[in-house]
């Protein structure tokens, strides 16, 4: 059996979520995947952080440590903005080690750049957990624009305002009470600017508009507003009239051939496809030229749902390039 060593930066949310499904996987792995998946070490900001039940030795706040791992075959990246991250990435590609991430800020500004690189270097680069959490996007619009072109994207991105906004309908809480249980949850980031600021979803935005389009419009020109001018008094005037708010992100082509896109929050009616979708769930709908519209949906946040399309991205290397996998 292969013994396949693996490190996890970040143990928040996302990166417990994936250390836990290596705990409770690891017989599943050994049968579909051939390896013996071992986490090696976590990287955190905090070491002394209480962590109940698991092995101190495992954490470090040394990225340094993390590359000293003897055979190490992966990095998952869960952890917060553009630095460190994109360094401790960038440290593990140099090192020829795979890497997952899930982190957006980072992904959305040096995705392209970790992309070439990895390519050079003969290793791989996981991101499906940075755009519409559980819901495998990245996977299928990459394997639909093989044969396909790409003409318009149209989402919701961000499981944080749309369970605060679905929250605030269904339930009549304020934005306040909603954002707050959406944080408990685990959706919003531990500072929820982005999530209600629309910064999230543009991010994702840009992520999916590199993949659809080759290229990101320039940032300064996309329209991006967020959900947290939106009064629980609007909510419910909006569904008395049968409408209900939606923040919607978008990304396509003009009549010149340029990329688009804008991000806000839009009334829809009940014959809108994105009508019904409550609650973290996101929906991402692509429009190409063979197939006409094609629309995904799932938890677009939380544990779970993140950590399980981080590891799906693994197993997919582990499966296609046997080759990579330590010895
Ligand atoms: N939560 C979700 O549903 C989803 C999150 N994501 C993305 O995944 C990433 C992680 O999110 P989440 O788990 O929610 O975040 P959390 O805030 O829950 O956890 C962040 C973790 O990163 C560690 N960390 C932060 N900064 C540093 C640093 N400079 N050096 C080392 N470790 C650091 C923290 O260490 P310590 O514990 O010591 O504080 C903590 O363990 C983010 O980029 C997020 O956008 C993507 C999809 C869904
Ligand atoms: N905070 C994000 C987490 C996933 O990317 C969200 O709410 O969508």
């Amino acid at each position: 059996m292969t013994s396949v060593k693996v490190a996890i930066l970040g143990f928040g949310t996302v990166g417990e979520g994936i250390y836990n499904i290596f705990q409770e996987k690891r017989e599943q792995f050994k049968e579909k995947l051939g390896a013996d998946l071992e986490v090696a070490k976590i990287l955190v900001r905090d070491v002394s952080k209480k962590r109940e039940g698991i092995d101190a030795a495992l954490f470090t706040d040394k990225m340094e440590d993390v590359l000293a791992v003897p055979n190490l075959d992966v990095v998952f990246e869960a952890i917060v903005g553009e630095e460190p991250a994109y360094s401790y990435v960038n440290q593990a590609l140099e090192n020829r080690v795979n890497i997952v991430t899930a982190n957006k800020v980072m992904f959305a500004k040096f995705g392209d750049a970790l992309q070439e690189k990895a390519a050079k270097l003969g290793v791989q680069v996981g991101f499906e957990a940075t755009t519409a959490g559980g819901v495998p996007v990245i996977k299928t619009i990459e394997n639909i624009l093989r044969v396909n072109s790409a003409k318009h994207i149209q989402g919701i991105l961000n499981g944080t305002s749309n369970y605060i906004l679905s929250k605030m309908r269904l339930e009549g809480v304020t934005f306040e009470e909603a954002l707050k249980t959406a944080q408990q949850l685990g959706y919003a980031e531990a500072d929820p600017y982005n999530d209600v600021s629309g910064q999230d979803a543009f991010k994702k935005l840009m992520i999916l508009s590199s993949l659809a389009f080759g290229e990101q419009p320039k940032w300064e020109d996309v329209k991006v507003v967020g959900i947290s001018e939106i009064t629980l008094a609007q909510v419910q005037q909006a569904a008395e009239n049968g409408q209900r708010y939606r923040h919607i992100a978008e990304v396509g082509l003009d009549a010149a051939g340029k990329v688009v896109a804008k991000i806000g929050p839009e009334l829809v009616d009940a014959d809108h496809p994105l009508y019904s979708i409550d609650g973290v769930d996101n929906a991402v709908a692509l429009e190409t030229d063979y197939i006409g519209k094609i629309t995904l949906v799932g938890p677009g946040a939380g544990m779970y749902p993140t950590a399980s399309v981080m590891i799906e991205d693994y197993a997919d290397m582990i499966v296609k390039k046997p080759a990579l996998v330590t010895v």
